[in-house]
């Protein structure tokens, strides 16, 4: 049955299930949004089906929300948790320092909050995710439709004046509309190519009026999860570096991944 998911696939459940050791009976658990952190849900709605674990997540987006509930997990606001023990999320580009770019889904507002309000944040992602250089993926920024060309405008002209703005930026079309988060806000992706400075980048961005948020996670992201399509894994943490590699044995395994297999 794993030989019907992709090598890819594959490298996200493994970085997920490996993540889902992480998470102890009575946390309180950030649960991201996207591909890789959807496999991390389910792992763990598995553990509170089958070895009765309780945990109270918080998504991070409605889609999160409603695959939170339908696993069985219990769902709670982040106003009702105060405080997160660890959020487990995805990546669109993790660097050597644990820098991300995040929100290709859109999500990374309420990400960003989540991670922020977390003792610990742990990224799971397929080893394609790993960059020398942020960058090469779009830059998500968030921004209210109130004026948004306007905005676009600004943010345009002061990447232009860092020499960072690499070809244009684009507004994340849903169709033939504006892709709306769950904020009511657009995206605007930024095509950089090679971001040199993050942490600058970031602080710049989020002075302009009319942006929310954007997509640099900077100093949040405490260790990540790698895997890799033939079922290894390796866990590098900010401090430490390497902790563990190691693999997941796909023929013992797994509700979870045979559920969606057959
Ligand atoms: O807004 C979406 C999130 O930041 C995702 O975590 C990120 O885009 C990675 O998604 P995926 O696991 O589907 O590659």
């Amino acid at each position: 049955m794993a030989g019907e998911l992709s090598p890819i696939d594959k490298a996200k459940f493994v970085a997920a299930k490996r993540a889902a050791q992480f998470v102890e009976d009575g946390m309180r658990v950030g649960l991201g949004t996207g591909s890789t952190a959807a496999w991390l849900v389910r792992c763990l709605g598995e553990m509170v089906r089958d070895e009765g674990l309780r945990i109270k997540g918080v998504p991070t987006s409605t889609r999160t929300a409603q695959l939170a509930r339908e696993v069985g997990i219990e769902v709670i606001s982040l106003d009702e948790a105060k405080w997160l023990d660890l959020t487990i999320d995805g990546a669109d580009e993790f660097d050597g320092e644990l820098n991300l770019i995040k929100g290709g889904g859109g999500a990374l507002l309420q990400e960003k909050i989540v991670a922020t309000a977390s003792d610990q944040m742990v990224v799971i992602a397929d080893i394609g995710k790993e960059v020398e250089t942020l960058g090469a993926f779009p830059l998500p920024i968030e921004v209210i439709p109130f004026g948004w060309q306007t905005t676009q405008a600004l943010v345009e002209e002061t990447l232009i004046s860092m020499d960072v703005l690499g070809r244009t930026s684009t507004l994340r079309m849903n169709g033939e509309v504006p892709f709306i988060t769950d904020e009511g806000n657009y995206i605007m992706d930024l095509h950089l190519n090679r971001i040199g400075n993050p942490r600058q980048l970031s602080l710049v961005i989020n002075q302009m009026p009319g942006v929310v948020e954007n997509g640099l996670f900077i100093d949040i992201c405490d260790a990540v999860i790698i895997g890799f399509g033939d079922g290894r894994f390796e866990v590098r943490d900010i401090n430490e570096g390497t902790v563990d590699r190691d693999r997941v044995d796909f023929v013992e395994s797994d509700n979870v991944f045979s559920d969606l297999t057959d």
